[in-house]
This record gives structure tokens, C-alpha cells and sequence, in this order.
């Protein structure tokens, strides 16, 4: 195999209790990750020159610094094949949106590399070096929709409804990092008990992100007009969920024009992890 074409799907997290905050200043979190039929795409291929090229990445991001370009150097001690990679990257996922673009970008980047390069990684060995690289990369390492716990890696698969979901990003960016250490955040949420149910479940950073981004409570205002809505992750990316893709379409149809948008269903695993057992 010397190319593979993979996309790097969305997630949602259809609720984000923040439970604590740990002495490495990371904090303790329980939610639920679900992936979405719709993402990046990325186009790997072996080349002669010994290089790692991404062509395609946002302009603001320096090579050294995207996903992409970490999580295969991650790999470089394990590659049986000593050619380098030519990346293309077609990016659709909102940056800094709560639908974790970079993450899912970096976690199809080692699931791709792995195999080209021969590096004999299972799973497992994989979603450890993912961690090092983001709270959120092992969940879409390893593909299945989980109820997570830890910092978001410690995951338990579960099976979930597929349901159609309208998700909007307001246009603003939301630093994860910024909600993480503001004073104002909730930290107290206890842990769910066995038997709960998604009613009794909330996004503990969407009142802080609806007071700092004005754009986002006029987004989620406008959703519930429609249909249950959430914010997703650290935000800015908002989602309202549907029974049929054809009563979400009709929302998005309707959608202010300062907004963008996108309707997709919700997957149990992973498009990336399907789409590389068919080209295996
Ligand atoms: C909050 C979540 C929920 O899915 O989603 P996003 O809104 O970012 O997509 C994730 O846990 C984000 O994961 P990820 O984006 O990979 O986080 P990292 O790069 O590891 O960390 C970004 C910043 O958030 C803080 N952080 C992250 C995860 C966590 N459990 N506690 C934290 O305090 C880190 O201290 C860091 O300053
Ligand atoms: N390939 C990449 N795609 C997106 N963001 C990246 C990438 N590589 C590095 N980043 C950095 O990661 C940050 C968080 O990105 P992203 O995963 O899109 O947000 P979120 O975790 O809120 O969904 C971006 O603002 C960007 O600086």
C-alpha cells in the first residue's frame, strides 16, 4: 500500500460535565462522544524525498505545529519503510469549534501512517501516543462512540441512536484553553449515577461560552426554535438534533447568512476506521 484516503470525521459530545480539576491542571470530565458522517479529508502517499508535506492545512497554522504533522512524527521510531509522506488536507471542520477538527485530523493521521509505513502499532499503542498529542485524540482512535471519563480518554463504547444533527458554527473562535482556566467555569458537577438518562445531562461550559461569545447564545436561541440544541465541546459549534436528515436540511435552509452550517448523521464507529477496512 503506498497511499490512503481517509476522512477525519467530527465529533460531538452530546453532554460535558466538568467534574473537578486535577493537580496538572487538567480537568476531570464525563461525556459522550459521538462521531459524525462528515469531516476532513486527508490523502496520504508515500514518497521518495524522507520529508512529511501537508499541502492544503490553514495558512495559520505553522507545519510544526499542525496535528498532522506531530502525530506522524510520533510514529517516525517505528516505521518499517524509510520513505516520507506527501499529506493533502481538505479542511471543512471549523477550527477551535468544539467538533474536534485537530484531533480527529491527528488520530486518522496515525491510523493512516501506521499502515503506511508498516509500523505494526495496535490500537491500544496508538490511543497511548494519541493522548500525548490532545485530551480528545483517543476516542476517534479508537472509533467508537463512548461515554468518557478522565481527562476524555478513559472510554466505554456505547451504543447510541443514529440521529440526524444540524450543527452551526457561530464564527467565532472558542479557545479550549481560555474556558478551561477561566475563574467563572462550574467544576463541581457530580458523577452520574448508573440508570441515568441524557435529560439530566448539560454542557457545564455553555452558560460561561454563552456569556463570553454573545454569538453563541443568539446561535443556540435560535436552534431550540426548531429543535433540542447543545453546545458542543468547549463551543463555539452548536447542534440541534433531528429524527431525518430531510427535517435538519429544512432548518439549515432557513439559516442566517453570517452563520455556517452543515446537517450529518451520527455514527456508532468511526467513518475513518470503516473506510480503512474497506481498503485494506
Ligand atoms: C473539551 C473537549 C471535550 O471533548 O473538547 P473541545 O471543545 O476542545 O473540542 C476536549 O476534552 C478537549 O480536548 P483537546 O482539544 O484534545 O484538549 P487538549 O489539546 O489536550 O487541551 C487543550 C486545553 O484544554 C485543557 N483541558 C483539556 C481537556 C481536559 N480534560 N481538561 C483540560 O483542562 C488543557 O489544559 C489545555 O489547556
Ligand atoms: N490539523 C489541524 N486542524 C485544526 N486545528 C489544528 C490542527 N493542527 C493544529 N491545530 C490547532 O488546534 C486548535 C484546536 O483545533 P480544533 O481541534 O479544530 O478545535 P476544537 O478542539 O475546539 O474542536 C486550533 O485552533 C489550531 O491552532
Amino acid at each position: 500500500m503506498t497511499e490512503l484516503t481517509l476522512l477525519a470525521p467530527a465529533k460531538l459530545n452530546l453532554f460535558l460535565h466538568v467534574n473537578g480539576r486535577r493537580d496538572d491542571g487538567y480537568h476531570e470530565l464525563e461525556t459522550l462522544f459521538t462521531f459524525l458522517n462528515y469531516g476532513d479529508t486527508l490523502h496520504f502517499a508515500l514518497c521518495e524525498q524522507d520529508h512529511i508535506s501537508i499541502s492544503g492545512a490553514p495558512a495559520d497554522i505553522p507545519l510544526h505545529d499542525n496535528l498532522i504533522y506531530k502525530a506522524a512524527q510520533k510514529l517516525i521510531p517505528y516505521r518499517k519503510i524509510q520513505q516520507g509522506l506527501d499529506i493533502q488536507l481538505v479542511k471543512r471542520l471549523p477550527m477551535g469549534g468544539g467538533v474536534g477538527g485537530g484531533s480527529s485530523d491527528a488520530a486518522t493521521t496515525l491510523l493512516a501512517v501506521n499502515k503506511l509505513w508498516q509500523c505494526g502499532l495496535n490500537i491500544n499503542q496508538l490511543a497511548a501516543l494519541g493522548v500525548t498529542l490532545g485530551a480528545d485524540v483517543p476516542v476517534f482512535v479508537r472509533g467508537l462512540s463512548a461515554h468518557a471519563q478522565g481527562i476524555g480518554e478513559q472510554l466505554k463504547p456505547v451504543k447510541l441512536p443514529e440521529k440526524a444533527y444540524l450543527v452551526v458554527s457561530p464564527g467565532v473562535h472558542v479557545s479550549t484553553a481560555a474556558i478551561f482556566t477561566h475563574p467563572d467555569l462550574p467544576r463541581t458537577t457530580p458523577k452520574l449515577k448508573s440508570g441515568w438518562q441524557l435529560s439530566e445531562t448539560r454542557n457545564d461550559c455553555e452558560m460561561l461560552v454563552k456569556k463570553l461569545y454573545p454569538e453563541v447564545e443568539k446561535t443556540l436561541l435560535w436552534l431550540l426554535k426548531y429543535a433540542p440544541s447543545k453546545m458542543t465541546g468547549t463551543g463555539a459549534c452548536c447542534f440541534a438534533e433531528f429524527d431525518s436528515v430531510a427535517a435538519a436540511e429544512r432548518v439549515l435552509q432557513q439559516l442566517p447568512a453570517n452563520w455556517q452550517g452543515f446537517v450529518a448523521t451520527s455514527a456508532n464507529r468511526s467513518p475513518a476506521h470503516t473506510q480503512l477496512d474497506v481498503a485494506l
